[in-house]
């Protein structure tokens, strides 16, 4: 079970954005914003200030069936990219002040990076085109894992979690999770992911497509868990753990790009009570991602073509809302600036 959002400081909420000094809704979704962070913090003042990042990393067997634009490799090279502060999302965090935690849930890395914590029940899950991507225990520690993240990013109290991912391979394993969960074709939520081209687009899909059919994920009706298991990712898995964690704990979370999207969808599926309190910030230029984002009837803060994910699209969410509570925790009302009203 998860808390349902503060009714009482919704209808307050709306009520100051009714006297705030602009004609009604000429603030558009930044109003929408405010008034739902107002609900989902139970505060007269909502706010975005202390918004930790969580990036969780793993790695997918699946890889070795060619579906990606790069190696391996490159997820634990990023993790040192992402210590070392030259990531997107390093300097998105800096720029933000805001605390960044990379959290390695199952790379292929076998030392441990300084500045990287490692919780993992593996190295890399399995290729799901011949075998399940994880077990029940594997899967199990993934989640839990995301759950510990959320516990100590926020112990010092946090306004919202930004949740981000690194993994190659993981827009593969997002988009069987997608399709097996919105019972649509592979070809329906498949895209480049870091850059294939259409040939490799299409072998994507049939990839994906004999994994679902191969776990019996082709036919409705499946279990949003043994989807995570089958075809997941351990970093997704842990995404889908921290929301619910989240939400569990009062905490509004900014959804990154289409692969936490994916880990949303599986969270919700799990636990429906913790939609509320996902925030998402952009829509990927990921082709999926507009189908999973209408499924969870989701309006995304921003559109700016991005596909990077590290939650870099969350980060670049973020300002606009930290304003959306400035402008609704600051603006005079009519009152009190003495601007008169609409014409009776
Ligand atoms: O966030 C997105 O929408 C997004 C879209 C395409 C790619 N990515 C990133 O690219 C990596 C996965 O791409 P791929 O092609 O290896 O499956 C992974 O590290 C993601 O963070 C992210
Ligand atoms: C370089 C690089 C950086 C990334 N960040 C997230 N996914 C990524 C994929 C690649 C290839």
């Amino acid at each position: 079970m998860c808390p349902k959002p503060s009714e009482d400081h919704r209808a307050a909420a709306e009520q100051r954005q009714g006297q705030l000094t602009k004609p009604p809704g000429s603030l558009g979704a930044l109003e929408l914003l405010a008034v739902r962070l107002a609900a989902l913090q139970a505060t007269e003042r909502p706010s975005g200030q202390r918004a930790p990042i969580i990036l969780f990393a793993g790695d997918h067997g699946i890889t070795a069936q060619g579906v990606s634009a790069y190696p391996s490799d490159v997820t634990v090279q990023m993790l040192h990219n992402f210590a070392n502060g030259g990531a997107a999302v390093s300097v998105l965090a800096r720029e933000l002040n805001v605390p960044l935690a990379v959290v390695d849930v199952g790379t292929l890395g076998e030392a441990d990076i300084a500045g990287v914590t490692s919780d993992k029940p593996r190295h890399s899950t399995r290729d799901f085109s011949r075998d399940a991507a994880m077990t029940d225990a594997e899967l199990a520690f993934a989640f839990d894992a995301g759950k510990r993240a959320v516990e100590r990013a926020t112990v010092a109290g946090a306004d919202l979690v930004i949740l981000g991912e690194m993994g190659i391979g993981n827009t593969t394993s997002a988009a069987a999770i997608a399709a097996a969960l919105l019972a649509c074709r592979a070809q329906d939520v498949v895209g480049a992911g870091t850059g294939l081209d259409n040939d490799g687009i299409r072998h994507k899909a049939q990839v994906i497509d004999a994994g679902l059919s191969l776990h019996g994920l082709d036919r409705g009706e499946v279990s949003p868990v043994e989807v995570l298991r089958c075809v997941g990712g351990f970093e997704i898995a842990a995404l889908a753990g921290a929301m619910i964690a989240a939400a569990q704990r009062r905490i509004p979370v900014l959804v990154d790009g289409f692969i936490v999207t994916a880990a949303a969808l599986a969270a919700c599926r799990i636990n429906p009570d913790c939609a509320p309190w996902l925030i998402y910030s952009h829509r990927s230029a990921e082709r999926g991602h507009r189908l999973v984002l209408d499924a969870l009837a989701a309006e995304p803060i921003l559109d700016l073509k991005l596909r990077l994910g590290e939650g870099s699209g969350a980060g670049l969410a973020l300002p606009v809302l930290r304003l959306a509570c400035a402008l609704h925790n600051q603006m005079a009302t009519f009152e009190e600036a003495s601007v008169s009203g609409p014409v009776p």
